[in-house]
């Protein structure tokens, strides 16, 4: 009651008794997206925010850049909807409670360094070469959904710059541990939005919870043992060669032995696993949805493939850190890609302490929650007028100095955003400027949306590819 009174000025939905809004999270993952949107429309009507029960827990639905960056800036704490996460991830970076989060972040951050990951480039580019040989398979075919092959890539470059192990799942895609990893997915997905399932006492009765606990081990199992190969190769290490590098790729394993904290193996194997949790599918979505876009303006395309050309002439060779410095147009065609399709949509935070958000007058009590609606932020007023049209050069520097700095929030924003945005901005660039050398793309519509735990399309990412005349 105290807190629906402190939140009374904020517009709500109508809720059910116990469920309360509940029912937005029903129906199929095209129907809560829908809902969501629903929720977004009545938050621009009033001052971008609005209110929502779901059970007994009140969330403030935010669309506005001024209060998320309130929201992100001051709550840390991520909401407890995350905790689904838990037994597969435990500790690691993505879902640690804050006071250990903060001390774990610190150790991690000098890890993703642009130093450090642009080390990474000759792996991404090997990589990105046995993509575009996979891709052959489909010159002058039919459309095909793209997005399995880019997964492959990028499953690739995150194993081995995270772990130090080839797995070549370009080449081999069906191994015991990817399914696992994917069963748990699966689940983890399904217990998201089905309502009732989310209860431990109710999941736990059902065949799931097994399941889950079987592949999770499954997974942990794999990761401990890259750890445990590590930890002797590091402590083998430790005597001989003082500081020195042997030549060999610095994974970012091997760059978490040592720190000032000492990691125990249980903690690297959650950090590993959140890295790669992380940082895969979200890359691999952006990459897939930026081509298809780009199959769909072919005018985007032709201008993406001139500035290629001045950097590489005809080569196919891959990108160094000098050419990515010099992609000004595809870095601009990827973010308008991240905004209009925000593959992490809504970003969750639990309110640990009254805060009061400039934009919609309110003070959400202490208790609460905030669901951060990044995606409906990417569409709200600050973009202008007609936020839906694809427009790369909103993001040139003279149309966006008067933005809001949390009106783009791909990667979240504050000081727990995402950790591998640089990372993940080179393999974009790196991946797609080598496709887009070596193939020509058409495509239509992108189509209905769907919201799992990231945003995908119901038709999957269709394009078709020819063969580019001009380079060998
Ligand atoms: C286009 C690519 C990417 C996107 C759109 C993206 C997006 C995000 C977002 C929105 C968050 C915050 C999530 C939340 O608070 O709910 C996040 C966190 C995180 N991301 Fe990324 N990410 C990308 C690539 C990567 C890469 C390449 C890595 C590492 C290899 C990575 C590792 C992480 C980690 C470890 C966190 C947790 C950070 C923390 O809590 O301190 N991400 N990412």
């Amino acid at each position: 009651r105290h807190m629906d009174q402190m939140t009374a000025s904020l517009p709500a939905l109508p809720t059910l008794p116990l469920i309360g809004n509940g029912s937005l999270f029903l129906g199929d993952t095209q129907q809560i997206l829908k809902n969501l949107w629903t929720l977004a429309d009545l938050a621009f009507k009033h001052k971008n925010s609005a209110k929502l029960w779901l059970g007994p827990k009140l969330y403030v639905a935010i669309g506005d850049p001024e209060d998320a960056q309130v929201v992100l800036e001051n709550c840390l704490d991520k909401d407890v909807v995350y905790r689904f996460l838990r037994p597969w991830l435990g500790h690691g970076l993505f879902v640690a409670p804050v006071n250990l989060w903060k001390a774990h972040r610190k150790v991690l951050l000098p890890v993703f360094h642009n130093k450090i990951v642009e080390e990474y480039l000759g792996v991404i580019a090997e990589q990105a070469d046995v993509l575009v040989e996979r891709l052959n398979e489909r010159v002058d075919a039919k459309q095909f959904d793209v997005l399995k092959y880019i997964t492959a890539c990028t499953l690739d470059i995150v194993f081995e710059t995270a772990m130090g192990e080839r797995m070549d799942v370009q080449h081999s895609p069906d191994t015991p541990y990817l399914r696992a990893r994917h069963t748990v997915m699966e689940i983890l997905n399904m217990r998201l939005f089905k309502v009732w399932l989310q209860p431990d006492c109710i999941f736990n009765l059902t065949p799931y919870a097994k399941q889950q606990r079987d592949n999770i081990d499954l997974t942990h199992k794999f990761t401990d043992e890259v750890v445990q190969k590590k930890r002797l190769e590091y402590e083998r290490k430790k005597g001989d060669l003082k500081g020195q590098n042997d030549g060999k790729l610095r994974a970012v394993l091997d760059l978490l032995f040592g720190r000032e904290i000492e990691f125990t193996d249980e903690q690297l194997r959650e950090h590993i696993d959140s890295i790669t949790i992380a940082g895969n599918d979200t890359t691999a979505l952006v990459i897939a949805y930026t081509l298809v876009l780009l199959g769909i303006h072919q005018d985007a395309q032709e201008r993406v493939l001139q500035e290629q050309e001045s950097i590489f002439g005809s080569s196919t060779r891959g990108s160094t850190k000098e050419d990515l410095q010099q992609m000004h147009y595809l870095e601009r065609v990827i973010k308008e890609s991240m905004r209009l399709y925000t593959v992490v949509p809504i970003i969750a935070r639990n309110i640990d302490r009254d805060i009061y958000l400039p934009t919609c007058g309110v003070t959400v009590p202490a208790g609460a929650g905030a669901v951060i609606g990044a995606f409906a932020i990417h569409q709200s007023a600050a973009w202008g007028p007609k936020p839906e049209v694809f427009d790369p050069d909103r993001f040139l520097p003279e149309r966006s100095q008067n933005r809001h700095p949390a009106a783009f929030l791909p990667f979240s924003y504050g000081s727990r955003n995402c950790i591998g945005r640089n990372f993940g901005m080179l393999i974009m660039k790196s991946i797609i400027s080598t496709v887009v050398r070596s193939y020509k793309i058409e495509a239509d519509e992108i189509g209905p949306l769907k919201v799992e735990m990231l945003l995908f399309p119901i038709n999957g990412h269709q394009i078709k590819i020819s063969r580019r005349t001009l380079l060998k």
